[in-house]
Formats: C-alpha cells, sequence, structure tokens
C-alpha cells in the first residue's frame, strides 16, 4: 500500500498507430488537488478513464485507491466519484430526489441534504432540475458525484461555460471538499487560472507525454523568471525586466523622490509559461 490515492508508472495506450498516452508517469497524494493539463488531443481524457477503469490500458502499471483500475471490483469502484453531465436525464425530478435516487447505489453514501447544501443548492432543494441554470445543474452533477462519499473524484473541465462569479463559487467548493472531506481531486481543464487558484500541483501532457509537473506557481521556473517592470517618466511609458526588481523600485523611488508614477511589476502568468511550455513540446 502507498500513501497515493493514484500512482501511475510507464502508462501507455495505442489507437492503432496513434501513440495516444507515452510513458506517463503520476503520482498524486491522497487529499490533493491536482490537474491536468494540455492541448487538444494531447491524451488527457484517455489518461483520466484508464485511471477510472473505463479504459484498458497497453503498458504500464497503474494504482488507483491501491488496486488496478482494470481488475479492481464494486467495492473499488464506490471509493471513486465521476462528475459526468447526466443528471438533466433526470430532469422532472427535483434536486433533492435527485441526489437521493443516486445516493441509493452507494453502500456508505454521505446524508443527501447535507451535500445540498455543500454545492450551495440548499434553497433549490424541491426544484425540478429541469428548471435550473446551467451553472446550478453543474452543481447537481458535483452533488451526484460526490453522494457516493469517493475519497478519490474526477472532474472534466468542470467549469465550462460558467460566468465568472459561478466559476469562484466551484472552486470554493472543490476547496471545501478536499479540506472538509480529504477527497483527492484529479480535474482536467483548459483554464490556466481555474488550475493556478485551485490545484496543489499540475501535470503538463503533451503529444501524450508529461512535459511538466509542479506547483503552479513555480511551474517552468516561473518563479525565477525576470520581472517586468513598467513605470510613467515624464510622460513615457517606460519597461525593464528585472531579476531583482525591488533593487530597480528602491532605484526608481529614490529618482521619483517618493511614488513612481504608473508603477507595475509582472512576472510571467500560468500562461505564459504554459504556451512557452507546449510550444517546444510541438517543435
Ligand atoms: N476511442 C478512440 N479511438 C481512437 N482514437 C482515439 C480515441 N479516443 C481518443 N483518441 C485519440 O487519442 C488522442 C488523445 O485523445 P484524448 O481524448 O485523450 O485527448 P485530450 O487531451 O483529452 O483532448 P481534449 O482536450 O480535446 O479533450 C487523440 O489523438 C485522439 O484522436
Amino acid at each position: 500500500m502507498t500513501d497515493s490515492a493514484v500512482l501511475v508508472r510507464g502508462l501507455t495506450k495505442r489507437y492503432r498507430d496513434n501513440l495516444a498516452v507515452n510513458n506517463v508517469d503520476l503520482n498524486i497524494a491522497a487529499g490533493e488537488i491536482f490537474a491536468l493539463l494540455g492541448p487538444n488531443g494531447a491524451g488527457k481524457t484517455t489518461t483520466v478513464e484508464i485511471l477510472e477503469g473505463y479504459r484498458d490500458r497497453d503498458g504500464g502499471e497503474v494504482e488507483v485507491l491501491g488496486a488496478d483500475p482494470q481488475r479492481a471490483g464494486r467495492r473499488w469502484r464506490y471509493g471513486i466519484g465521476i462528475v459526468l453531465q447526466d443528471a438533466s436525464d433526470l430532469s422532472e425530478l427535483t434536486v433533492r430526489e435527485t441526489v437521493r435516487h443516486f445516493a441509493r447505489y452507494y453502500p456508505n453514501p454521505r446524508d443527501p441534504d447535507q451535500v445540498i447544501e455543500q454545492v450551495g443548492l440548499a434553497a433549490k432543494a424541491n426544484s425540478r432540475v429541469s428548471t435550473l441554470s446551467g451553472g446550478q445543474r453543474r452543481r447537481i452533477d458535483v452533488a451526484v458525484g460526490i453522494v457516493g462519499n469517493p475519497a478519490l473524484l474526477f472532474l472534466d473541465e468542470p467549469t465550462t461555460g460558467f460566468d465568472p462569479q459561478a466559476r469562484r463559487q466551484f472552486w470554493d467548493l472543490i476547496r471545501s471538499l478536499a479540506q472538509e472531506n480529504g477527497t483527492t481531486v484529479l480535474l482536467t481543464t483548459h483554464y490556466l487560472e481555474e488550475a493556478e487558484n485551485l490545484a496543489d500541483r499540475v501535470a503538463v501532457i503533451v503529444k501524450g507525454q508529461v512535459v511538466a509537473e509542479g506547483d503552479p506557481a513555480t511551474l517552468g521556473g516561473r518563479a525565477e523568471a525576470k520581472a517586468t517592470v513598467s513605470w510613467l517618466e515624464n510622460g513615457e511609458h517606460r519597461t525593464q525586466e528585472a531579476t531583482d526588481p525591488g533593487t530597480l523600485i528602491a532605484e526608481l523611488t529614490a529618482r521619483h523622490g517618493g511614488t513612481v508614477p504608473g508603477l507595475t511589476v509582472s512576472r510571467p502568468s500560468l500562461e505564459d509559461v504554459y504556451l512557452d511550455l507546449i510550444g517546444s513540446a510541438q517543435k
């Protein structure tokens, strides 16, 4: 046994002559929020579906919650939560009926009303799912994904189509799941801001291979990258790159006798680093 919720070594998957997943290693600790990033067709969904036990692999070792998904049985599956967009199939049911319905599939479900409260749908508990907004339906999808009390939750592009406020509320919800319930979360996303806000660690996959992995704040040498310092001088916009922006700002402050007009300091965003990484890997 390991403390890892997900342990992957040398994973490979081919579709005919297309090597969709090429020697991928992953180690996701219990309780961690981990994001898989990568361009369309990089191999994220294939990897996730192998971990969920829905796709067989061609090579490598995979351990999810201590078992090989290819051989694991029903009891193992009870520990896995998958957020699918299918709650609307039951749209004539109310929110409470829907969550109760799914709770019955599990031997040790969470209290449906508590789950509804946690996903922020308490005020809608008696409303039909068909009357909910897109973002509210996504919350039901999460409620259905977590009502079985999973140790590991898979989220595939969870906030596509959300407005900015709904997206932030959703992030709070996922964080609370990890913090209060100790749930491990594996998500795929195309929103770098989402990965930065939510994930403890990210892996970038390009053409089936992990090209970078780590804390989003330091990925690809981001924390050590030069800062860009901009300010206004005699009405003109000035910009200078600096390894140590503090020294430059001190000089500027002295030169201006106090406040430096229009001063901004920026480092490469996660998106900048990500685009660089996938650009070099795709060459
Ligand atoms: N069932 C399948 N049969 C054949 N090829 C497939 C199948 N599923 C995926 N592929 C191929 O495998 C590669 C990886 O696809 P995958 O869906 O895993 O990528 P992804 O990173 O999830 O992409 P996206 O961000 O677009 O969802 C692609 O080249 C895709 O065309």
